[in-house]
């Protein structure tokens, strides 16, 4: 419920706090959660809580990487065996002049100088002939790290391609920090789950958009809850359970049914952030409910202002709360010069091809349209750039 259609309130909040000094907030309002070990089929999405060292030398073994023939010495060689990658106890040492025939991934016998591959080789009866230089095709014991490097470091996040490298490194579990736990609150009497909304109504759009969103942040999402409009519903479900982190969607403006700010003086909430210099989302808003209890991140109700406070305050505070070191803000060129807005940061969905940015337009707070074309959000200051910062939408 808002009093006012959005394009028409152009005017400052008195708290707004600038966008980047609102996302620095957000980043740093909480310390992270506490570290467990966890099986490696658990831990995509966390971050690392300590340092991930290799326990064993990669390669482990000294190793073939073509198929062909284990050489020693100057040719030609008499070939003396097979090596099959998985039989290492079959192995025998070479002496110069003699050959095994071997296949890419099985031990190179000790006294081997290099791997000559089919492609160079020539058989004739039990001897190979061919030119292969010292060292060729061998993958050396250790030469992509040594056993007891460090190879990641605490705060990494623990993506598809780190869990194929730990297992590679021999690792069955991980020491992460523990993800936190996010319930979703939609407000709204207009708001419906299913179907074509009557007139009147509005078909819920956040709590289809958050899970996803907060699993990407680095959060677990709770199956939404939904309250009607009115302080008491709004002030259970904010003490209700036992979460980390509570995304309360609508309800964060100044409508005669929007319960937030009041509900969260009432409980007596410490607030952080009370609304942001930007467009869409300025309403949003930060706050611990209790010390040490949860944050609470107000969202406005329109669904793009939504997310554009979603990647504002609710990424980067599940970001810190799982363990992850941000990564360096991705940056782009805007293909052509954008509107600025005079005292607010612009987040504007775009494109991204060869480092230019291209606004997609469809970018009215109440609307998905423009973000659902887009990969990113171009952060335009106050004033205007042509090389901005980006906000990454999740994949
Ligand atoms: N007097 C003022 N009025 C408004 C201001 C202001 O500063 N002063 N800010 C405007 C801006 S900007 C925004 S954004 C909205 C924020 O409103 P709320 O967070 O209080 O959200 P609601 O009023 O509940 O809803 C706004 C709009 O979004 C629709 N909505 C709500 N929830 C959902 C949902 N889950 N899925 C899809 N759509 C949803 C709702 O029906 C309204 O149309 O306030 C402006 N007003
Ligand atoms: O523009 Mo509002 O700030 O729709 O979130």
């Amino acid at each position: 419920m808002t009093a006012l259609d959005e394009r028409t309130n152009d005017e400052p909040t008195a708290t707004a706090m600038p966008w980047p000094q609102a996302r620095r907030t957000a980043g740093l309002a909480a310390e992270p959660l506490g570290p467990l070990t966890v099986p490696l089929k658990r831990a995509r999405g966390s971050a690392l809580a300590e340092p991930l060292f290799a326990g064993l030398a990669v390669p482990a073994f000294d190793t073939a990487a073509m198929d062909g023939y284990a050489v020693a010495g100057p040719g030609p060689w008499a070939v003396t065996g097979r090596a099959l990658a998985g039989h290492a106890a079959d192995v025998r040492d070479l002496a110069s002049g003699q050959a095994v025939e071997i296949a890419t991934g099985a031990q190179v016998p000790p006294g081997a100088s290099a791997v000559l591959p089919y492609e160079l080789a020539l058989r004739t009866d039990g001897l190979v002939t061919g030119a292969i230089g010292p060292g060729r095709h061998i993958r050396r014991r250790g030469e992509e790290c040594a056993e007891g490097t460090e190879v990641l470091p605490a705060g990494a996040t623990v993506t598809p391609t780190v869990l194929g490298f730990a297992a590679s490194l021999g690792c069955d579990a991980l020491t992460v920090h523990r993800r936190p736990r996010v319930t979703i609150v939609v407000t709204g009497d207009e708001v419906v789950r299913n179907g074509t909304p009557l007139p009147g109504q509005v078909r819920d759009a956040l709590g289809p958009l958050l899970p996803g969103l907060i699993d990407w942040a680095g959060g677990i999402a709770l199956p939404p809850t939904y309250v009607p409009d009115g302080r008491a519903p709004l002030a259970a479900s904010l003490t209700r359970t036992a979460v980390d982190v509570i995304a309360v969607c609508g309800a964060s403006s100044r409508g005669p049914a929007d319960h937030l700010r009041p509900v969260l003086r009432q409980l007596g909430a410490d607030i952080l952030v009370d609304g942001v210099a930007c467009r869409p989302g300025h309403p949003q808003l930060l706050a611990r409910l209790t010390p040490g209890g949860p944050l609470i991140v107000g969202l406005p109700g329109n669904p793009f202002a939504a997310l554009a406070a979603a990647l504002t305050l609710l990424a980067p505070a599940l970001g810190r709360l799982c363990g992850r070191t941000p990564p360096p803000p991705p940056r782009a060129v805007l293909v052509a010069p954008v509107p600025a807005h005079a005292a607010d940061t612009r987040l504007i969905p775009v494109t991204l091809a060869s480092g230019l940015a291209t606004p997609v337009g469809h970018d009215r707070p109440g609307l998905l349209r423009g973000a659902a074309a887009a990969t990113a959000l171009a952060v335009l200051p106050p004033g205007g750039a042509r090389d901005v910062e980006l906000l990454l939408l999740p994949g």
